[in-house]
């Protein structure tokens, strides 16, 4: 029997209790192989990648062999210590599944088993892929070649939703998230005795104006039919007090609907940068970091399909969504091969990334039951 409700909760509270980060997903890893192994082995290939260790690759062969389906989980967690009082909680000290990415790996060994099991037309292709969250796992995976000979023909992958229903898949065509960029900048000044500032060169009021002037990009440098985002989340600056504080570091992130609004705001930040280091005397060394956050761009045809499969179930909750600023590695994956994101709803009060995020589980069953059906659908399209 394909893994069902009774089997997918325990699998999902145990992978919530062993979050990893990214490129370090070596006991979730060990987990996934365990349960993998415990399926119907006749149609499964399982494939290591040297360059992406904790990465797994798990090939189902289908009836014939000229067409893949790629189906694609992440399986990293966050460095977030988790606040929710579940009994399964992490335990993991200060890591936490805050951005859902076990109820992901859950659907996607849900979806899996029921293929195990009812040979597909066509080869299926399941990534469980590293490092969503930091370290572009989705481009690492595929650049190491491992995806040469098994490259899928057209791919899918969810990433859940907490201001959707439980179990709603929500979907629209074109642009689904943002492109992101990460800024990193370490300021380096003159430290000094907080009695004379004449003395010294203050990287607390160079890193402020930093922040002033960056916050000035989506107001006066965006096209306001357009959008964008820079948020700085991150500012720490000297020691004490009555110590003029010779260096700061500012990290933050961009987000735009098109790659080209994205290095617009890109160019922008240097420049804006370069202009601070100039009028403040001080050296500030910038490194914007993209990597494979491109905007997660659906294909047109599958995603028609996929948005008219699911709307003609009825026992589908589908809800057309408008684009969202968070980003996804997933958007390298999809600029290589044609495919669709969508969101699974899990209903939850705090957002992706609260120490506070408790998915409604019933999404699990509502997701695995939606692909597996739109996925037996897509490969009857093969026949
Ligand atoms: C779904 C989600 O929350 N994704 C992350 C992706 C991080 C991208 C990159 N590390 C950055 O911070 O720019 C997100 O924060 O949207």
């Amino acid at each position: 029997m394909a893994l069902q409700q009774a089997e997918l909760i325990p699998i999902y509270q145990h992978l919530h209790q062993i979050p990893e980060l990214g490129l370090e997903e070596h006991e979730t890893q060990a987990y996934l192989l365990q349960l993998i192994s415990q399926m119907p082995q006749d149609f499964l290939t399982v494939k290591k990648v040297a360059a992406v260790p904790t990465a797994l690759l798990v090939k189902v062969s289908g009836h014939k062999h000229d067409y893949r389906i790629g189906y694609r989980t992440d399986i990293d967690g966050l460095p977030v210590t988790e606040a929710t009082d579940l009994p399964f909680a992490s335990k993991h000290p200060g890591k936490m599944h805050a951005c859902g990415h076990d109820i992901h790996m859950t659907v996607a060994l849900g979806i899996l088993s029921y293929f195990a099991e009812n040979q597909p037309e066509t080869d299926m292709i399941f990534l469980f892929q590293p490092a969503e969250e930091n370290a572009s796992g989705g481009k690492r995976l595929y650049e190491s070649g491992a995806l040469d000979d098994w490259m899928p023909d057209e791919i899918f992958a969810f990433h859940d939703n907490p201001d959707l229903p439980a179990g709603a898949i929500g979907c629209r065509l074109g642009t689904l998230f943002a492109g992101t960029c990460e800024i990193h900048a370490h300021l380096t000044g003159k430290s000094g005795h907080a009695a004379f500032p004449h003395n010294a060169n203050d990287m607390v009021v160079a890193g402020s104006a930093l922040v002033q002037q960056l916050q000035t990009i989506v107001s006066r440098n965006v096209d306001p039919i357009q959008s964008g985002v820079v948020t700085l989340g991150h500012f720490t600056a000297g020691t004490i007090g009555n110590v003029i504080a010779g260096e700061a570091q500012i990290d933050g992130t961009i987000r735009a609907l098109t790659q080209e609004m994205n290095a617009h705001i890109q160019r922008r930040v240097r420049t804006i940068t370069e202009g601070i280091a100039l009028a403040y005397d001080c050296n500030i060394d910038l490194t914007l970091h993209q990597g494979g956050y491109y905007p997660v761009e659906n294909n047109d045809a599958i995603t028609a399909d996929f948005i008219d499969y699911m709307q003609a179930k009825d026992d589908v909750n589908f809800i057309e969504t408008q684009p969202a600023m968070t980003g996804e590695d997933f958007g390298y994956l999809i600029q290589q091969i044609p495919g669709t994101m969508f969101w699974l709803g899990v209903d939850s009060p705090y957002s992706l990334h609260s120490e506070h995020m408790v998915p409604d589980t019933s999404a699990i069953m509502a997701g695995v039951n939606a692909m597996t059906g739109f996925l037996t659908h897509r490969n009857e399209l093969q026949k």
